[in-house]
């Protein structure tokens, strides 16, 4: 890390910058919301199973509950035969005891009778009269599920900070809850800056390129779950700025992409470091190196760099674990071909994943867009270590 003359820190690493950022958001409020509308937030507090799962003790299986040791004998060429005494359906359990040579008619999900401890589903059972089956193979002990075998009641089963899936909503409604507690979504106004960028569905002349990054960064702000505030787009000059933040008041964050090189135009920059509230210019990784964190007026502004690529590989990496307080998810794959070090970067690298291993995608500048396309991950290859083939790297999901 190297300090800039007026004072604030550049070239932080990665690490730094998550966390600088993430010191800059409120910390998080909670409120409640119907179950319905739970999927996708984070859970602000650990949610305990009101009920157990299963309710009761029964069926894996459609077929007979009996005693095992009335069945240990049985096979296909000499099967046991049983008496029928009754049935057990789902919501309508037979509650007398099960008798020794006896068996009861049961259906999955259905409380297993007193005395019963196993089940043999009907593929294995021969009927021999009205009231009579044989079994061609024993009943199993293990297609019985036990009540709360899944969960028990008072059970703290889904910890606080996780972000509700479908399957984790499911699950919330299976413990017993009908109002989830979550954390409030963060705010973050988003900002296009650029003379030459243009609204897709505009004409485009030479030199003028689409505004691709707010719409893919749009979709990732809420995918963390965040409400968004789309600015549109801001022309490169201070004024045009300036009213351009000025709209972002009310909210937890504002985003940029462009103007924070090293350019004459590249204003953003300027003007953060000219409000003298930067809290880091730089970050060494690769793509994604010029990404500013500073405040305007008070708000938090993250500037992330214009180049299409870099700025939704910084987001993915940076502030993606800030707005959700989740760390970046990886995986360890083996490398299937070298990837290039850098002596003072960490290197986020595209990548193709083929056949369990990870190769080099080949072109990664970062104006190429259509590369995160096609590639599948970025290859994490920190700073000076190099990377030779059926080498473990670390890997980032695309
Ligand atoms: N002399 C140096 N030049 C550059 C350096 C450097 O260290 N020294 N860093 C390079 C790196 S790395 C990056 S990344 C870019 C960052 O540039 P800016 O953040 O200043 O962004 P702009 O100059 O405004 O634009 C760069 C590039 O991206 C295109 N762009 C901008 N906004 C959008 C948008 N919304 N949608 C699609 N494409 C966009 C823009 O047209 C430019 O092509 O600086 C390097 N330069
Ligand atoms: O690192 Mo810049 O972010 O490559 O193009
Ligand atoms: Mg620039």
């Amino acid at each position: 890390m190297t300090t800039h003359p007026t004072g604030f820190p550049m070239q932080v690493d990665v690490a730094q910058a998550q966390a600088l950022l993430r010191s800059h958001l409120p910390s998080p409020l909670t409120e409640t919301v119907p179950l319905a509308a739970g999927w996708g937030r984070t859970l602000a507090e650990p949610l305990r199973a009101r009920v157990s799962h299963p309710s009761a003790t029964e069926s894996a299986l459609d077929g007979v509950a009996c005693r095992a040791a009335d069945t240990g004998a049985a096979t296909a060429h000499a099967p046991v035969t049983l008496q029928v005494v009754g049935e057990s359906r789902a919501g309508q359990p037979f509650l007398e005891p099960v008798a020794a040579g006896q068996c009861v008619r049961i259906y999955t999900g259905a409380p297993m009778p007193p005395g019963a401890d196993a089940i043999c589903p009907v593929e294995q059972l021969v009927e021999v009269g009205p009231h009579e089956v044989a079994l061609r193979r024993p009943a199993r002990p293990e297609d019985v599920r036990h009540e709360g075998s899944d969960f028990h009641a008072g059970e703290a089963v889904l910890p606080g900070g996780l972000r509700l899936t479908p399957a984790r909503l499911a699950l919330a409604a299976a413990l017993g809850h009908d109002r989830l507690p979550v954390r409030r979504a963060l705010r973050v106004a988003l900002l296009s800056t650029g003379d030459e960028v243009v609204a897709p569905g505009q004409p485009l002349t030479r030199g003028q390129v689409y505004d691709s990054n707010s719409v893919g960064l749009h979709a990732l702000l809420r995918e963390c779950g965040c409400e968004v505030q789309d600015l549109g787009h801001a022309a490169d000059t201070p004024a045009a700025l300036e009213r351009a933040l000025a709209q972002a008041g009310g909210t937890d964050l504002l985003l940029t992409t462009g103007g924070v090189s090293m350019g004459r135009y590249d204003l953003l920059r300027d003007l953060l470091i000219g409000e003298g509230q930067v809290a880091f210019w730089k970050v060494r990784m690769r793509p994604g190196g010029p990404a500013i964190l500073g405040r305007w007026q008070g708000l938090p502004v993250f500037g992330l760099p214009g180049n299409p690529v870099s700025s939704l590989v910084v987001f993915q990496v940076i502030v993606r674990p800030a707005l959700t307080g989740q760390p970046v998810q990886t995986l360890r794959l083996r490398a299937a071909t070298p990837f290039r070090t850098l002596p003072d970067k960490t290197a986020f690298w595209r990548g193709v994943i083929d056949g369990g291993q990870v190769r080099d995608y080949g072109a990664q500048g970062s104006g190429r867009l259509r590369s995160l396309s096609e590639a599948d991950a970025l290859v994490v290859v920190p700073e000076g270590q190099p990377v030779t083939p059926g080498d473990e790297v670390e890997v980032l999901l695309l």
